[in-house]
């Protein structure tokens, strides 16, 4: 069972903090492992990868091995039965769609001093998109990576991909095929991401990492940022369901379930304004994990991070929500518009009962690679602006500098930094001759 808490009762502040606080991806030996096969990766190279592939996903590497050879994507690519494509092309036309609503736009103008300013975007040059592979395999990872970042212009992309036992999925390949990544490694976890950031004589360096993985994925890319970009911590699943009693209880467990199945580590949360209610969801939880297939795992995210919380009304559940932030948030309530309007802080929302997560997990247009662990404080789903970089722009005429030039001349002074100044007032005094 997982714990059941009532938001009115003098111990639920202490239970909640310590819900928000569960360490469900920071625990110091996950860092610790993950620095010493960083720096393996950066003193070994191709070595270190292929010998922590060796022990990690059980697989026999060579460097000539690490991607996938052209003839073996076709040969994986063809095993694709036509109604998987169908259902993968179908995806991929609606995460395009959704993420060419996102390219910004430029802008150049000129303000009342005759100076031209603005910013320009453009692309990051390399990419790596990582697709997790451990305990199940991602090929809607592979689109929702390799579509906004193809939105973005980025030329070079390349997929890290684990297949543990050397089992791959072939939907992985064709889902990069249909996205128009033609190299994929066949590597994960800290190695991988290590390799894609410090490169390798296989692996040339790129320099944006994105893309969700276990604690192991997360901590690397909190390690490797600053010599490369990231797009965020994007770590074990999570969900938080806020339902009214009138919703079927068994939907709720099965949302509930959808995101405990990703992950030992992953956090499924009911807030509900109904304690009966509560119950027969957690009785309906139970029933479902005698028979899901992957029981061991969702049984024990539920069990170790799982809670159904009481609350007393929406605007309770509203503000307990902003505290947790979740990843996905889903309203099943009367007028989940309304509850919207009270929610700041979640990495996506799904509205009312037909919306299941599942359908932003796989086909509804938005992106699935979202932030965990409370970072939707302060981070967002992964966009088509992960991808690209803004650069200012400024250019000054003669009388534009001479209105706002002595001004910075004035600051330069006060900030004792001579050259900057100087070289303000060597224009202006030209233009004062
Ligand atoms: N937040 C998101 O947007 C999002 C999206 C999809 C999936 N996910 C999450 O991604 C994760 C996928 O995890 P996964 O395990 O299936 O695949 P993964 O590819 O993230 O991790 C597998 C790799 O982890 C490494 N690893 C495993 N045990 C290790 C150990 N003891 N020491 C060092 N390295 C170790 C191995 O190198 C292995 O290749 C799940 O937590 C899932 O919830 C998150
Ligand atoms: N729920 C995951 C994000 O936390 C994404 C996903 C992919 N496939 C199934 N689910
Ligand atoms: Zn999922």
């Amino acid at each position: 069972m997982p714990v059941f808490l009532n938001a009115s009762a003098p111990e639920f502040e202490a239970a909640f903090t310590a819900l928000l606080s569960a360490k469900r991806e920071e625990a110091v030996d996950v860092d610790d492992t993950v620095a010493a096969i960083i720096a393996d990766v950066r003193a070994r190279g191709d070595a270190a990868v292929i010998e922590l592939t060796a022990k990690f996903d059980k697989l026999e590497l060579t460097p000539d091995r690490l991607a996938f050879s052209p003839a073996e994507i076709a040969a994986e690519v063809a095993k694709v039965p036509a109604d998987e494509r169908a259902a993968l092309e179908l995806a991929a036309a609606r995460i395009r769609a959704y993420h060419e609503r996102q390219r910004p736009a430029d802008a150049r103008w000129t303000d009342d001093t005759g100076a031209e300013l603005g910013w320009r975007w453009g692309p990051v040059a390399a990419a790596g998109l990582y697709v997790p592979g451990g305990l199940a395999s991602y090929p809607s990872s592979v689109l929702m990576n390799a579509i906004p970042a193809q939105v973005a212009g980025v030329e070079r992309l390349v997929i890290c991909a684990p297949t543990p036992g050397g089992v791959v999925n072939p939907l992985v390949l064709l889902a990069a095929q249909i996205a128009g990544v033609d190299t994929v490694y066949r590597i994960g976890g800290a190695q991988a991401v290590a390799a894609m950031a410090y490169g390798t004589d296989t692996i040339a360096p790129v320099d944006k990492i994105t893309g969700p993985g276990n604690a192991y994925v997360a901590a690397a890319k909190r390690r490797v940022f600053g010599r490369v970009g990231i797009d965020m911590i994007a770590g074990p699943s999570e969900i938080l369901v806020i339902a009214d009693k009138d919703n079927d209880p068994d939907w709720i467990a099965l949302d509930l379930l959808s995101q405990a199945e990703h992950d030992e580590s992953a956090q499924s949360i009911l807030i509900t304004t109904d304690e009966g209610f509560g119950r027969a969801v957690a009785d309906a939880v139970g029933k479902r994990l005698k028979t899901l297939e992957r029981r061991a795992i969702a049984g024990a995210s539920w069990r170790d991070y799982g809670a159904v919380i009481v609350v007393r009304d929406l605007a309770q559940a509203a503000a307990l929500s902003d505290r947790i932030a979740p990843e996905h948030l889903e309203l099943c309530v009367a007028d989940p518009d309304a509850l919207l309007a009270q929610i700041k802080h979640a990495g996506a929302v799904f509205l009312g009962h037909w919306t299941p997560e599942a359908i932003g997990d796989y086909i509804g247009g938005p992106n699935h690679v979202l932030p965990t662990a409370r970072s939707a404080r302060f981070s967002s789903g992964l966009s088509v602006l992960d991808f690209m970089k803004r650069t200012t722009l400024a250019k000054m005429t003669p009388e534009a500098l001479r209105a706002i030039g002595p001004a910075a001349e004035q600051l330069a002074t006060s900030e004792s930094l001579q050259a900057h100044g100087l070289s303000v007032r060597a224009r202006l005094d030209c233009l004062n001759r």
